[in-house]
């Protein structure tokens, strides 16, 4: 059920790290760029061809009405309604103190220089359609952009075989405030957002999960447009002490697992008394899970169990993952806090369940997977921001320094960056 790694064995480790990083099909990229291209040349009407040939549904008009919205609103439990404006308010308040400020400095001779920071205009949301939805992840992405003061949020997400959208997702995108929603998903979805179609305004950047097609679509349209990350199948790493009671930490594991065969948990523990006591709790629980197969399946192929001797070197352990969740199921955890490097978000305790950032806590529950969060952090405000710089100089500060940039100039071989500076000093007298 979880299988036994010893971390002081680099194989044994190598193998945990690897394990699910792999190669793309070639075959799925050339079919994905000849998606790309024939929506770049012939745009609404191979959108709606690959909508027709993948989701089995020919729509002459993909927009999403108002009239649609209102009623999906009506229909969705009213209890989950406000359940998604308090997870609303709980998500501002947790990305708002995100807000970069610009700055300027003043200097002598009358020269200032500084930084904004400018709200991108507009941006596209991918929102997968399929077996999965995830109102939540609506929520999760719109609401930093509109924190950020993003002008024109627009959504996608593929119809079903009836030309209709989930009415929870819908729901939630009219809790979230998106601007505009159109039925399309798939690499089509994401090369209408880069390109722009008649319908479809081409974007700035592109964020959101969505199955392999949707990934390559985002890598292969990457540098037109800008996109937040690849993220991969959910991972857990939960670090146990010996005091928490198993069926938390069995719990906690499961609810990473029943996303994804793909999905990766991990147990981190001080004895191999807990880890069995662990073990024993996931096969009660997984019993009784609606979707046991999809947990199963990936408990078989990425759960792990780990036995180290102080909560420190599973910390160091943990480092070396960067899993996207890292629970401390231990006593004092926030004393750990600062031995964390590497972690797309982590839960303090033994009632701090990954569950509540999933939904309700505040934190973003878009992060890295598979290793990146030793370099990539968590979406946020600052995803849908970039920062502009500018800089204003006198004569009287070319006269003093005016020799320096000449100099580095030339030093460079670039004689026109020197006659720039020269040019001007020329009518200074
Ligand atoms: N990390 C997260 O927060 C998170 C949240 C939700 C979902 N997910 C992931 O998103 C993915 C959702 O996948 P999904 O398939 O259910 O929905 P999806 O919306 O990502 O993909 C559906 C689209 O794929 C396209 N497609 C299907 N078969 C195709 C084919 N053979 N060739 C070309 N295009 C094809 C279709 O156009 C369809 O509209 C899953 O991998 C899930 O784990 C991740
Ligand atoms: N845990 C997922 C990200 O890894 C996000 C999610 C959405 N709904 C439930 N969970
Ligand atoms: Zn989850």
């Amino acid at each position: 059920m979880l299988q036994a790694v010893d971390y002081q064995n680099e194989n044994e480790m190598k193998q945990l790290l690897q394990s699910r990083s792999s190669e793309i099909d070639p075959e799925i990229i050339v079919q994905v760029t000849n998606i790309i291209e024939q929506v770049k040349s012939e745009g609404d009407q191979a959108v709606k061809k690959f909508t027709q040939q993948f989701d089995s549904v020919w729509l002459d008009d993909y927009i999403v009405s108002q009239e649609e919205i209102d009623t999906a609103v009506k229909s969705v439990d009213p209890f989950l309604m406000e359940n998604f404006r308090e997870a609303k308010q709980n998500i501002e308040k947790f990305h708002i103190p995100q807000k970069a400020k610009g700055f300027e400095l003043t200097q002598e001779d009358g020269v200032y220089l500084g930084q904004r920071v400018l709200p991108l205009d507009k941006v596209g949301i991918y929102v997968p359609g399929g077996k999965a939805a995830y109102p939540s992840s609506v929520l999760m992405n719109v609401i930093p952009a509109k924190i950020a003061g993003v002008n024109d949020i627009i959504m996608v997400t593929p119809p079903d075989r009836q030309g209709q959208v989930n009415p929870v997702i819908l729901a939630a995108a009219a809790v979230a405030g998106v601007d505009r929603i159109y039925k399309v998903g798939g690499a089509q979805a994401i090369a209408a957002l880069a390109y722009g179609t008649k319908t479809i305004p081409k974007v700035d950047k592109i964020v959101g999960p969505g199955n392999i097609y949707v990934s390559v679509a985002k890598k292969l349209v990457f540098g037109l447009v800008d996109i937040d990350m690849i993220a991969g199948p959910s991972e857990i790493l939960v670090i146990a002490d010996e005091a928490v009671e198993a069926s938390y930490a069995a719990a906690d594991l499961l609810s990473q697992a029943e996303h994804d065969p793909l999905a990766s948990s991990i147990l981190i523990a001080l004895s191999d008394e807990k880890i069995a006591a662990v073990t024993k709790e996931i096969k009660k629980q997984l019993a009784e899970l609606p979707k046991k197969e999809i947990a199963s399946a990936s408990l078989k192929n990425y759960g792990y169990s780990l036995k180290v001797s102080s909560i420190e070197e599973a910390i160091e352990v943990s480092n070396r993952i960067a899993p996207e969740h890292l629970e401390l199921l231990v006593n004092q955890p926030k004393n750990y806090l600062p031995l964390i490097k590497n972690a797309g978000s982590i839960f303090l305790g033994y009632d701090s369940c990954e569950s509540i950032g999933d939904y309700f806590g505040g934190t973003n529950h878009v992060l890295p997977t598979n290793g990146t969060a030793r370099f990539y952090s968590s979406l946020g405000v600052e995803s849908f921001v970039k920062r502009s710089s500018y800089l204003h100089w006198t004569p009287e500060a070319l006269e003093k320094h005016g020799d320096k940039i000449i100099n580095m100039a030339l030093s460079e071989g670039l004689q026109g960056h020197a006659r720039a500076v020269e040019v001007r000093r020329e009518t200074y007298e």
